[in-house]
């Protein structure tokens, strides 16, 4: 099969029978589309950093994929037999939010516990994880934020008042920084935090928050990374050879990031709109102001159901939102205005899809939620508890759900596909300025 290149130049589209024989079950599809395919020899057969700058949804996990398995063909045998030595070889995978970490577990928990890969979730969301269990796992998916005090808590005496270690964590996100320092030294020289001798590759999703408030734990980790892989004793150490690979959807600066990974020429890989699998059309609609920027904020609410009927037709949507209560509101608004119309409310298609809804609604714990969903239309937001929020998302993907009114909690990488999205206002009250 052949394809062009983003420079215009025809190759063949590579085969997932061009992995080895036990790695080619990963993946679902029998060819890589041309994006993975001009990116394969990069990722699968050589071991440099990369920074890759591709549009949403052209595949760029399956990049994360291929160099995971790229690390883990080390247990390759000579005639095929994977022998995975448990937490030898860890991978961290970073991701600017909680739920796009836990979005990918639950993928690479299937795609990759197949291979006995064992994936272990660092958030806030996560049970508490022990040394042991960082220790045994092979890929371990965090937020920076998490990751640097997860680092330090490991280091707590357990039998002090849990008062006194609540306020001590408050502290150290504050000084994470300063002290992640010192106490990762430390804890490599006298084996407290030896699991980082084993990190042997670092996958950075949607690397343009860097430039976020955020941005600074993932600088801070992965300058810590950098530093611990150049120390002496670790010389014969997984981590001494670490490779990062650092993808977005939006990086203007690809090189700039790429000496900061110190990612060679080859490594750096940056695709247009082509890639983009479906064609965006983008509308902007301007409405006429009101008395203050609240009201305007509000009225712009009455607008959102028309231009559901004009530009979605039926399917799903998402409508994106400044606040939490901005997204509560709006679902609010548009399902009552959708329950108005009884038999004909455009978000139900069938009885099977208010059955579905019914009964979901009376698993949610959010009253007000509740109440929307029956209608087709669901908030998600973080001020929902996470068993709601992922009830939204899956009757969101499952096409019950038809439009999610959300805030930025769902821009951030989290794949729910939708055919219209509406970004209700493009200004948002910034607390600490007092403006917006
Ligand atoms: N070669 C392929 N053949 C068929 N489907 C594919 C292929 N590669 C990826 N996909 C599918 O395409 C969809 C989008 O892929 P993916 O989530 O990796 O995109 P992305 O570039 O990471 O998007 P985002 O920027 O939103 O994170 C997924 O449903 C994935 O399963």
């Amino acid at each position: 099969m052949a394809a062009m290149g983003p420079l215009g130049d025809s190759y063949a589209l590579r085969c997932v029978s061009d992995l080895p024989p036990p790695f080619r079950p990963v993946f679902g599809f029998r060819y890589f589309n041309s994006l993975q395919s001009e990116c394969f020899p990069v990722c699968f057969l050589s071991d440099v950093n990369m920074v890759v700058s591709a549009p949403t949804g052209s595949g760029k996990t399956v990049l994360f994929e291929l160099c995971i398995l790229r690390l883990l063909s080390r247990f390759l045998t000579t005639d095929w037999w994977f022998n995975l030595l448990k937490g030898t070889l860890k991978t961290i995978y970073i991701a600017p939010m909680k739920a796009l970490v836990q979005e990918k577990m639950r993928d690479w928990k299937v795609k990759l516990g197949s291979l006995g890969i064992n994936c272990l979730e660092m958030t806030g969301d996560s049970e508490f994880f022990n040394k042991k269990a960082i220790h045994d796992s092979d890929l371990i998916l965090t937020t920076p934020e998490v990751y640097v005090t997860t680092c330090f808590a490991s280091y707590y005496d357990l039998n002090k008042p849990l008062l006194l270690q609540t306020i001590s964590l408050f502290l150290l996100t504050n000084i994470c920084m300063q002290k992640f320092d010192s106490m990762s030294r430390h804890g490599v020289r006298d084996g407290g935090l030896g699991f980082f001798s084993d990190i042997a590759l670092v996958l950075i999703d949607e690397v343009h928050l860097l430039n976020d408030p955020r941005g600074a734990a993932l600088e801070a980790v992965v300058s810590r990374i950098k530093m611990l892989s150049r120390l002496g004793n670790m010389k014969s150490a997984p981590l001494a050879n670490v490779r990062f690979i650092a993808v977005s959807a939006t990086i203007s600066n690809a090189e700039d990031i790429a000496e900061w990974l110190l990612a060679p020429p080859e490594g750096i890989k940056r695709f247009g709109e082509e890639m983009r699998p479906v064609k965006l059309t983008t509308k902007v609609l301007g409405y006429a102001p009101a008395k203050n920027d609240f009201l305007f904020e509000r009225r712009l609410q009455s607008f959102i159901f028309d231009i559901l009927m004009q530009h979605s037709r039926g399917k799903s949507a998402l409508v994106f939102c400044s606040t939490r209560k901005g997204a509560q509101e709006a679902a609010q608004c548009l399902s009552q205005t959708a329950g108005s119309l009884g038999y004909s409310n455009p978000f139900m298609k069938s009885m099977q899809q208010y059955e579905h809804l019914r009964e979901a609604s009376l698993t949610c714990s959010d009253k007000q939620l509740q109440s929307c969903i029956v209608y087709g239309v669901g908030f998600h937001n973080g001020g929902l508890c996470l068993k709601d929020r992922s009830l939204v998302e899956g009757l969101f993907l499952k096409g019950d759900l038809q439009i999610l009114c959300t805030t930025n909690t769902l821009a951030h990488g989290i794949n729910l596909p939708a055919h219209t999205v509406v970004i209700k206002s493009t200004q948002f009250f910034n607390k600490e300025k007092g403006s917006y």
